[in-house]
């Protein structure tokens, strides 16, 4: 798209038409030969796409393929290098954010975009155009109204979060869907029919969550239209009525649901099939003292009298609904977070005060779900970022640049980073490539001895979640204790080999799969 054309077709431009010639509604977007570069790097290749009114379309593909740089170009936030981009049978250009919204569209990006110190309310209005107008009175907001809208935008999608909290306060899952609120919102704010686009949307929810939101998804598809990106292939499939596959930034394939199965779906995002369920004692050293022992373990408001233990080269797997409060005992576990009443004993000892310092110095990990904000340094290249927590025998000091360059090598390889570039600074890296980084920062650490992870698979594809699992698993069975906070139930039982299923922060079950063989709903049950 020239400059002058994009002058032409300015976003002010970009109301719905009423109709096309013929009388048949236009395509909700039509996207032709869309292309994004960066420097030398293509993210989006020629890329023509249709979404028709009240569809939802799936965008599936592996880690880099481009989904985030499509729907970056669809919220206005990139502009694309070439191609042309309709909306409702009109061309548009999206400059800026509020182009995309004034189009009636409403994004969740993949990485969170709340502001943290303000409310709840606050946040959910800023995209608004007429509502801020009609919330505001000579510049004050009418706080009674909007906490109002904002409350009954939160019923919507089922979420019972105060609308006065400030959103730092909230946890991520209740920031996710303050996020998923904000995006469908989009119709009571404009008067176009909406698109709304969500970028793994479910990546962090529960199930019961998740259930929440396709029904929400089914509600929107009545009156608009949903562009719905996901790695979990079963959800793609449940929720979108046709599947588009990316791969190094174009389209491969672009099916009606019914055409193709998850397994099609893998081998077309992939390349390859699944591999078969890789669970297996042999070769493994599991050390007979406990690394980490927890009793009766209290913080008020998230957990009470939880009990557990794991030996090295076991994998106990903690599942547990919205407001379980195993996030906040995982973080205790590592010192991050304090606790009330009970002990942590570490290799015997009981520890008095730890701290996230002492437990690094021990030889702990703790690979967060939050990796933007709390798991690398984006502007550091990923050599320094996989370098930064080096302990050990060679700490980081210890190994020269050479030495640093190698290993980045190393863990670019096992994870297969992509792309395979260690110079390059992380934050250029898409999201599940900075996930794979921030992992091999915590497993090469040559003291590693117990590894806890919340999410870990959190925005894999399902090829590199099997990579990054076989990193997991060859972790393990050298000997390092896992705590392991499962995205799902699926990954829960194929990973784990004591499970601890909590509810409003107590333990309401535990199995160990040596002996118990419990199905998914099994866990489900004593989770909700
Ligand atoms: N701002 C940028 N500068 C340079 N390269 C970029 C930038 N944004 C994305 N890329 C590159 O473009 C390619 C596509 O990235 P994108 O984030 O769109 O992939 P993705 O399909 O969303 O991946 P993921 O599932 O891991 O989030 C990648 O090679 C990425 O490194």
């Amino acid at each position: 798209m020239t400059r002058s054309t994009s002058r032409r077709t300015a976003a002010a431009n970009a109301r719905p038409a009423a109709g096309s010639v013929d009388g048949a509604p236009p395509p909700a977007l039509r996207l032709t030969r869309i292309t994004k570069t960066f420097g030398p790097i293509t993210a989006v290749k020629n890329l023509s796409l249709t979404v028709e009114r009240n569809q939802v379309v799936g965008v599936i593909g592996e880690n880099g393929a481009g989904k985030s740089t499509l729907l970056k170009i669809l919220s206005g936030l990139h502009e694309p290098t070439s191609g042309v981009m309709e909306v409702a049978g009109r061309p548009v250009q999206f400059r800026r954010p509020q182009d995309a919204v004034a189009a009636g569209f409403g994004v969740v990006h993949q990485e969170q975009s709340l502001l943290s110190n303000l409310s709840v309310a606050e946040n959910l209005a800023m995209n608004a155009l007429s509502s801020t107008d009609n919330a505001t009175r000579f510049g004050w907001y009418r706080w009674r109204q909007l906490n109002r809208e904002a409350a009954e935008t939160l019923a919507r999608v089922g979420a019972a979060i105060d609308p006065r909290a400030i959103v730092g306060d909230l946890s991520f899952v209740d920031r996710q869907m303050v996020e998923i609120a904000r995006a469908l919102r989009v119709d009571e704010q404009t008067h176009a029919t909406p698109l709304v686009i969500l970028d793994e949307p479910t990546s962090v929810l529960e199930r019961n969550e998740t259930a929440i939101l396709e029904r929400e998804i089914a509600n929107l598809k009545s009156v608009g239209s949903v562009i719905f990106v996901s790695h979990r292939l079963d959800e793609v499939r449940r929720i979108c009525d046709r599947i588009v596959v990316m791969r190094h930034g174009e389209v491969v394939a672009d099916r009606p649901t019914g055409d193709v199965t998850e397994d099609d779906l893998f081998k077309l995002m992939i390349g390859h099939a699944a591999k078969a369920d890789k669970r297996s004692d042999a070769g493994r050293t599991v050390g007979a003292q406990n690394l980490v022992e927890v009793r009766g373990l209290t913080r008020r408001g998230e957990y009470r009298d939880v009990s557990f233990a794991v030996r090295p080269g076991r994998c106990l797997v903690i599942v547990g609904a919205l407001g379980s409060g195993r996030e906040s005992l995982a973080r205790t576990v590592f010192g991050a977070e304090p606790f009330d009443r009970g002990e942590i004993r570490y290799r015997g000892d009981v520890v008095s005060s730890w701290s996230t310092v002492r437990a690094t110095r021990n030889g702990m990990a703790y690979v967060p779900a939050e990796r933007r904000t709390e798991g690398m340094v984006g502007g550091f290249s990923s050599t320094e970022n996989i370098t930064l927590a080096r302990t050990g025998a060679r700490p980081r000091f210890v190994l020269n640049r050479a030495g640093q360059k190698k290993l980045a090598r190393e863990w670019f390889q096992r994870l297969d980073v992509r792309p395979d570039d260690i110079k390059l600074s992380l934050q250029r890296f898409s999201g599940g490539n900075q996930q794979k980084v921030v992992m091999a920062k915590w497993l090469q650490s040559d003291r590693l001895r117990v590894l806890i992870l919340d999410h870990p698979l959190r925005g894999l594809d399902p090829g590199a979640a099997e990579t990054v699992n076989d990193q997991i698993r060859i972790a393990r069975d050298a000997g390092t204790a896992v705590i392991l906070l499962a995205d799902t139930l699926e990954e829960a039982l194929d990973m784990g080999d004591d499970i601890l299923v909590m509810r409003d922060g107590d333990v309401t079950a535990r199995f160990d799969l040596s002996v118990d063989t419990p199905t998914t709903l099994d866990l489900l049950e004593r989770m909700v």
